[in-house]
């Protein structure tokens, strides 16, 4: 797998002051610097002091307590005394009329809370009523010092309720801290929160087991603690961190086996990375010979390897052998917690108010009119549901009045429904409006008597794939059927999750960089996370070498990753043997499909299901067109009651790759961002992939429904999924029981038998003879009252036949 951007590192980088950092990271990411042990001690100095420095902060705030404690006990007469005092002096300053100002401050805010307020409320930044008051109450602060001076007059007085020892001070300071946290909520909230974390922390460290202490760490937070962090800034280039870093030297490296999956002679052999085919392409020297290379192996190398194979032993420690994991057929089921968590973006109410109030204003400049009366915020685009308003028609009347002069006034004769039509075909108007770079128009909503007008959000939202599977909607189908997906969240911010059992087979389109590998990376480890070896077996075909190789060593894995266009077909035949195979072993049990047979197996007797994952079928599909599309099609008909299922990529949407047999076979299909209409209407049958904006945002099809779906898919970053690789190939071995027959399944087809001939062909031979070796199938087919067809095999026959002997055949000129 191609280091991919994180699109967390696009979204910080989204954020203004980010623009230098963002050139950093990207120079970074070209070409990592090499680091020096100076560097490395350095860095290693600064990951170790944050710790450090987080615990000064709570010492500040321990001293800061315990000096306002002090303070209290030195004062404790005069403090009684304020709040004994605070009651009556505040009485005698405000009387009832106190009633009066808690009274305005709450109408004040509850009608800024009104929409028609809010207009009015946003130009006048009257929305910011907090900063407002608290500007107010730091003013009264200032005063009330003024009046400890005795230069506040009566009011600085009052604000001190009269008196100008501690008790005033106090009242002073009371105002100040009110100022503040009306002026800054967040901060103040965020600064407590961390005074209490600060001050529980030291004893949670102490009690916390070595590996878990690592984690903060250089060595490993990257990779496992990730997942605590909103937002990361090692996200997503774990590896790279770690083979700079050397490995702590007192903790000993246990020695890691793996199952074998290329050979069954040997069962058990040493860890094989996945990230090998990562990394090989880097330390690869195409010139040099390849003894050499293995000769002087580069300690660089060798390094990186032990970081690797601490790392997957770290993984293992931390979550295989936490407790109340889940066991199935023997396995551990990595557990949720190996998915990183991240934090959604809040939306601001006020500007999609804003923009509301712009698509009403549009709408009402052509003439249409509308109300927005639903607004729903999703991760890349948010929806404005309009409600159609009416097109009225009105008639002049023209009156004289008493004193004989003329007047006219409007009379509404008529009113009906605005078309959903004149609304959709403003999209570019309302585009320009908005300022948006492209529109999507749903007109109508399904379901709903609005027409959805998507506008993509300025800042790019992620949508973690452990947000999706926690909800309600994907726990559902998981406890139905294991494989459950999570795709991603819909334009209003809801989880969509799928059933693979029921699509049965998956078609994924779009363009280069739109998201494909994104979305075949998180189906596959949302496999991973719910399905043990035993319950599901993945064949993996990727000709671009590079999307799935990092899958390599799972022991999921049918067969290791094809990267072979050769071997793909005969993958392709297997598959196709093998639906035939568990069809007869089906009839011969007497149950219709795998949900029935395996409902009284268990264990190795039960039916694996099996995922054929394709991420190029361009590729394929130029290999060996009419095999291809003839298994692919046969494969989509009949496998899904024998649990054999296809999830198939592409980047060239049109009709030679997804031809029209295999968009009748695979309902359920997923756009990503095309570059045409065309594409868009190859893929989802539909306009509208077109003005998709890339990165994850997609159009969903599934097979019930009339009409596509817009979601920004889940994503899956690279360390995550390569926690998943490290969790399960280091379990355990797989018994041969359990494997399947991995020769058989890229096995070159056996050679094709020679052709039988045709019953004619001695027939056909003296007849040729007669009228001097001329072959021609039209003459044949005359004379032989043959069709054409048999009679072009005949002569092609009889042309290899004479050509083979002597080489005299004659072809008339309208055979060429
Ligand atoms: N669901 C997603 N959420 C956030 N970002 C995404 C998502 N999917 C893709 N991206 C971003 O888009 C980039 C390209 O995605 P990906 O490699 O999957 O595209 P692709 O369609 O497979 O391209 P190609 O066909 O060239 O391989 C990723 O590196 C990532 O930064």
């Amino acid at each position: 797998m191609p280091k991919k951007e994180d699109p967390r590192e696009t979204l910080r980088n989204a954020r203004p002051r980010a623009k230098t950092p963002a050139k950093i990271t990207a120079s970074k990411r070209k070409k990592p610097a090499p680091v020096s042990s100076k560097t490395k001690k350095i860095a290693s100095k600064k990951a170790f002091s944050s710790t450090p420095a987080k615990g000064g902060a709570s010492w500040l705030w321990v001293m800061l307590v315990a000096s306002a404690m002090a303070f209290v006990v030195w004062q404790w007469e005069g403090v009684t005394d304020f709040f004994a005092n605070f009651g009556s002096g505040t009485a005698g300053l405000f009387g009832w009329g106190l009633l009066l100002v808690l009274l305005g401050i709450i109408i004040a805010i509850v009608a800024l809370r009104f929409d028609q307020m809010s207009e009015w409320a946003n130009r006048y930044r009257l929305n910011l009523w907090n900063k407002w008051l608290g500007g107010v109450v730091l003013i009264l602060a200032a005063w009330g010092m003024l009046g400890m001076m005795d230069a506040g007059g009566d009011i600085g007085l009052g604000i001190l309720g009269g008196k100008t020892d501690v008790n005033g001070f106090m009242r002073v300071l009371a105002l100040i801290v009110l100022g503040i946290i009306l002026l800054a909520p967040g901060a103040v909230w965020k600064s407590l929160s961390g005074l209490f974390k600060g001050i529980f922390r030291p004893s949670r460290r102490s009690n916390m087991p070595e590996v878990a202490r690592l984690d903060r760490t250089v060595v490993s937070r990257p990779v496992f603690g990730g997942h605590e962090d909103s937002i990361s800034p090692d996200m997503g280039e774990p590896v790279r961190r770690l083979a700079n870093t050397k490995p702590a030297s007192k903790i000993e490296l246990p020695s890691i086996k793996l199952p074998s999956f290329g050979k069954t002679e040997s069962r058990v052999i040493e860890i094989k990375n996945p990230l090998a085919a990562k990394t090989a392409p880097q330390t690869e020297l195409p010139n040099m010979p390849a003894e050499n290379t293995a000769r002087e192996p580069k300690p660089a190398d060798d390094r990186s390897d032990a970081d690797r194979r601490q790392v997957a032993s770290e993984v293992w420690k931390k979550y295989g052998e936490a407790e109340g994991l889940v066991e199935m057929d023997g396995w551990k089921l990595p557990p949720i917690e190996m998915l990183d968590k991240t934090t959604e973006i809040g939306f601001s109410e006020a500007d999609n108010l804003q923009r509301a109030r712009a698509i009403e204003d549009a709408l009402a400049s052509y003439g249409v009119e509308g109300k927005v009366i639903q607004i729903n915020a999703g991760p890349t685009v948010t929806q404005f549901g309009v409600e159609p308003g009416w097109d009225r028609k009105f008639k002049e009347i023209k009156e004289r009045d008493k004193d004989g002069e003329t007047t006219s006034r409007q009379v509404e004769v008529s009113k009906t429904r605005v078309k959903v039509d004149r609304i959709a075909s403003l999209a570019n108007d309302l585009a320009l409006a908005l300022a948006a770079p492209s529109l999507r128009i749903e007109a109508p909503v399904p379901g709903k008597s609005i027409v959805g007008i998507e506008v993509p959000n300025t800042s790019f939202g992620v949508v973690s794939m452990r947000s999706v599977m926690e909800t309600n909607t994907f726990q559902k189908i998981l406890a139905r059927s294991p494989l459950a997906l999570a795709l991603g969240k819909g334009a209003g911010g809801e989880a969509v999750s799928g059933d693979l059992t029921k699509m049965p087979h998956l078609l994924i389109a779009g363009a280069t960089g739109s998201g494909k590998t994104v979305c075949l990376n998180s189906i596959i480890c949302c496999m991973l996370l719910n399905n043990t070896p035993a319950s599901v077996k993945f064949i993996m075909i990727d000709p671009k070498r590079v999307e799935l190789t990092p899958f390599n060593g799972l022991p999921h894995l049918a067969t290791p990753v094809i990267v072979d266009v050769e071997k793909a077909l005969s993958a392709l035949r297997w598959l196709a043997a093998e639906m035939d195979r568990r069809y007869q072993t089906l009839a011969a049990a007497g149950s219709r499909n795998i949900e029935g047979y395996n409902k009284t197996r268990v264990g190795s007797d039960r039916m694996a299901f099996i995922v054929l994952i394709i991420d190029e079928l361009a590729d394929l599909m130029m290999a060996g067109f009419d095999e291809v599309e003839h298994i692919l099609c046969r494969l989509a008909q009949m496998a899904r009651a024998v649990g054999i299922h296809l999830v198939v990529a592409t980047q060239r949407p049109s009709v030679d790759v997804i031809t029209g047999l295999i968009k009748a076979n695979f309902p359920t299909r997923i756009s990503f961002a095309v570059t045409s209409q065309v594409d868009s209407r190859t893929i989802l049958d539909m306009v509208g992939a077109e003005k998709l904006l890339g990165r994850g945002d997609m159009l969903y099809m599934p097979t019930e429904a009339a009409k596509p779906k817009r979601l920004q898919g889940c994503y899956v970053s690279d360390a995550e999924s390569e926690r998943l690789i490290y969790f399960w190939t280091n379990q355990k071995d797989i018994s041969p029981s359990e494997a399947l027959k991995v020769e058989e399944i890229t096995a070159p087809p056996p050679a094709q038998k020679s052709r039988t001939k045709d019953p004619l062909f001695d027939e056909a031979m003296a007849l040729i003879s007669e009228h001097n070796n001329i072959i021609s199938a039209s003459f044949l087919q005359r004379k032989m009252h043959i069709g054409y067809p048999r009679a072009a095999r005949l002569a092609d026959e009889l042309r290899e036949a004479i050509e083979g002997d002597d080489g005299k055949a004659e072809v008339p000129k309208d055979e060429y």
